[in-house]
């Protein structure tokens, strides 16, 4: 309840301040039967302070404070309270006690318990008994403590013995005491593994109870079989695909109409995996809608929305072979509208091309106005991809002119090394995506090979090197894609992130951990036995019902369950943002394929970008380029890891209003 508050001078900010276990709640409201008489305080009982209340009912049980930013406060106001204790009501004639009674309520009524009642009595036997000089002196004398950087005791309101007595010997069904609330606010903590109370949850296969410290489950029994539990991943990967080409994820992002599915198309086409037939298809049907400088970006952008508007919704999905790799292509939207489904992509690519348009004023808009080259070189690397290609692409426009292409490169390197790229793991390369020149052999026009005589394409993507995958780590992938499958069951799609998965395992689904068995899976539509970390693969469930999995949802290890909370703290570092982050700033929050809407609840220090160190605690906002630790809270429980733990699955995006205004890496769980 906000009745007792000093609303003159009032700071918002600090009044949120350590306040974000019961953010949103009001703990007066929820704690104390108003029919329990007993435990409201009463001054016409001789209970002078809620201090004096509080003594005399000494079996009402205090929560614990746990949070160590409350100390200096709570410092403040044991001195407040010691003063009220201590004092004793001077000797005054009837109508002087009469004005005093009456200027202590009327006192009382505005500032609350937050003043002592010493300070009471002495300034209105000061002023006389005149309410306004009264007032007036209370609370100026508040707005300077304040001012001085001490905090108001006032502030303490929700953390004062009166919002305390909540545990109450006599408790209604309606009472709620504040470690409830925060029990209920918090949501799970890391540390424990019992699944959350979801709607969907159909209990079937719902684990109960368990976990050791590190948010492990240690006594639940999930039964896997012996097979599963015993397996050696790295062996099995060592087995099965030492023989074989390594596998990468290369997204292609870009502006829109930089000319990215013009280029894969082509790049797909040369390389032999689109048939002449298939080609001389899209050809005619594009010609006949008057789009056939659309024709190579049809091989991507398959669906009648996307051909009739020419541009890329959805992110495509091919793969090429070279010469010791097999590449997966994951052609990315350039439109800001889908960004989301951009990001979803680049959560599965190990690599990127980052595709500009030469043409004069199109690199510009695409670069300096706003448009997306900057906003996907900084997803991407927000999300973890270190390696770039960069195409300079559409250099036929510009009479394959070698200034336009240094101009270009120059432009791009600064920034690129600022977004956190490496040089060395950054290649400038010039192309043609339409005539399909320098994409799969050197040089060939001769405005070109007039000045270069460096790599093509395929070469680049020949020379990114593969990620470690993390096979021999606890199993975790994010559902990309739900449908139904052939027979019984249901299929689910996604990148396996970390660890292993064989036929006949048992896994673990979403923040329900409901249980559930992999009847089947493929790997580009080929029948596996088995997969592993970095494959994009699809799966074959039974034991669960289809509805209570959604994009987004984790589907891991059993033995070694993720961590689901609806709070966590994160190292984010902020992009753009019109107006600056405080607390309650409401969010979308990207994780993997998972978007969910949350809140920032607690700023906890603004931190230095490169060296980490805390600049400032507990700032009140933070703004544009800024680098911080703050906490989140989402409305439903989700599956996440520390960075720490698993950078796959750690790391997160802030959007708000189609805008990408920070990236984070999850560097505590609640
Ligand atoms: N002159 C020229 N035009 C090109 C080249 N590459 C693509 N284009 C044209 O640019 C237009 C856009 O090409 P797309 O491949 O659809 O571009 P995109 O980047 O995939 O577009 P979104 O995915 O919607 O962002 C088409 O008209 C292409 O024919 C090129 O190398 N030279």
């Amino acid at each position: 309840m906000s009745r007792h508050r000093i609303v003159r001078g009032m700071d918002y900010n600090d009044e949120y301040d350590g306040y974000d276990d019961v953010y949103g709640h009001s703990v007066d409201d929820d704690c104390v039967s108003p029919t329990d008489q007993q435990w409201l305080f009463d001054r016409t009982r001789g209970q002078h302070s809620m201090s004096a209340f509080i003594k005399k009912n000494k079996n009402i049980q205090e929560e614990a404070e746990d949070d160590e930013d409350y100390d200096e406060e709570d410092e403040e106001y044991q001195k407040a309270r010691r003063d009220s204790e201590n004092f004793q009501m001077p000797e005054l004639d009837d109508t002087a006690q009469a004005k005093l009674s009456s200027c202590v309520d009327e006192v009382r009524s505005v500032v609350g318990d937050a003043v002592s009642e010493r300070r009471i009595v002495e300034t209105s036997m000061r002023f006389d008994y005149d309410i306004h000089k009264i007032l007036d002196e209370i609370l100026n004398e508040e707005t300077n403590n304040k001012d001085k950087g001490k905090r108001p005791p006032m502030l303490k309101l929700n953390t004062t013995p009166a919002a305390k007595t909540i545990t109450a010997p006599k408790p209604t069904p309606t009472k709620i005491t504040l470690s409830t609330v925060k029990e209920a606010r918090r949501g799970f903590d890391i540390a424990s593994p019992k699944a959350p109370a979801s709607p969907n949850v159909s209990g079937r296969n719902t684990p109960t109870e368990g976990g050791d410290e590190a948010g492990r489950c240690t006594n639940v029994i999930f039964k896997v079989s012996k097979d599963q539990a015993q397996r050696n991943t790295q062996q099995l990967y060592d087995q099965e695909r030492s023989s074989q080409k390594s596998q990468i994820h290369m997204i292609v992002i870009g502006h829109v109409d930089a000319g990215k599915s013009t280029l894969m198309g082509h790049l797909l086409y040369d390389t032999g995996n689109v048939s002449q037939r298939l080609m001389h298809k899209h050809e005619q049907e594009s010609k006949k809608l008057g789009k056939q400088s659309f024709m190579y970006a049809w091989v991507l952008d398959e669906t009648g929305e996307e051909r009739a508007r020419g541009i890329t919704m959805d992110v495509g999905q091919s793969r090429i072979e070279t010469k010791t790799k097999i590449v997966t292509l994951l052609d990315a939207p350039g439109h800001k509208d889908f960004i989301p489904n951009m990001i979803s992509g680049a959560t599965q690519a190990d690599v990127a091309l980052l595709v500009v348009d030469a043409t004069r004023g199109e690199f510009e808009s695409g670069f300096e106005l706003g448009g997306q080259t900057r906003e996907h070189a900084i997803l991407v690397r927000s999300l973890g991809v270190n390696q770039l290609g960069v195409v300079i692409n559409k250099l036929d426009t510009v009479g394959w002119s070698k200034e336009r292409f240094l101009e270009i490169v120059h432009k791009l390197k600064s920034f690129l090394k600022q977004a956190g790229f490496k040089e060395s793991d950054v290649s400038f390369t010039p192309c043609s995506g339409l005539t399909g020149e320098n994409l799969t052999k050197s040089a060939q026009e001769p405005g070109l090979k007039a000045w270069y005589d460096g790599p093509h394409l395929l070469d680049v993507i020949e020379h990114f090197k593969v990620p470690e995958r993390a096979v021999n780590r606890p199993f975790r992938m994010s559902v990309t894609d739900i449908y139904k499958g052939t027979g019984s069951g249901f299929c689910i799609s996604g990148r396996i992130e970390t660890g292993a998965l064989c036929v006949n395992d048992k896994v673990l689904v979403g923040a329900s951990r409901e249980q559930a068995q992999v009847k089947s899976l493929s790997i580009d539509d080929l029948t596996q036995t088995s997969a592993f970390a970095g494959d994009q693969i699809s799966v074959t469930l039974g034991g669960v019902d289809m509805n209570n999995i959604t994009v987004g949802c984790i589907i891991y290890d059993p033995q070694v369950p993720i961590p689901i909370t609806t709070r966590f703290q994160c190292r984010i570092i902020v992009f753009n943002v019109k107006v600056p982050i405080t607390i309650g700033y409401p969010v979308l929050l990207h994780h993997q394929s998972l978007i969910e809407p949350a809140v920032v609840c607690k700023l906890t220090a603004s931190i230095h970008k490169s060296t980490g160190e805390v600049v400032k605690k507990k700032p009140r906002c933070l703004g544009q380029n800024s680098c911080a630790l703050v906490e989140l809270e989402t409305s439903r429980a989700i599956c996440i890891e520390r960075y720490s733990d698993y950078k796959e699955l750690g790391r997160v995006m802030l959007r708000v209003a189609g805008v990408t205004i920070a990236a984070g890496m999850v560097t505590k769980i609640r």
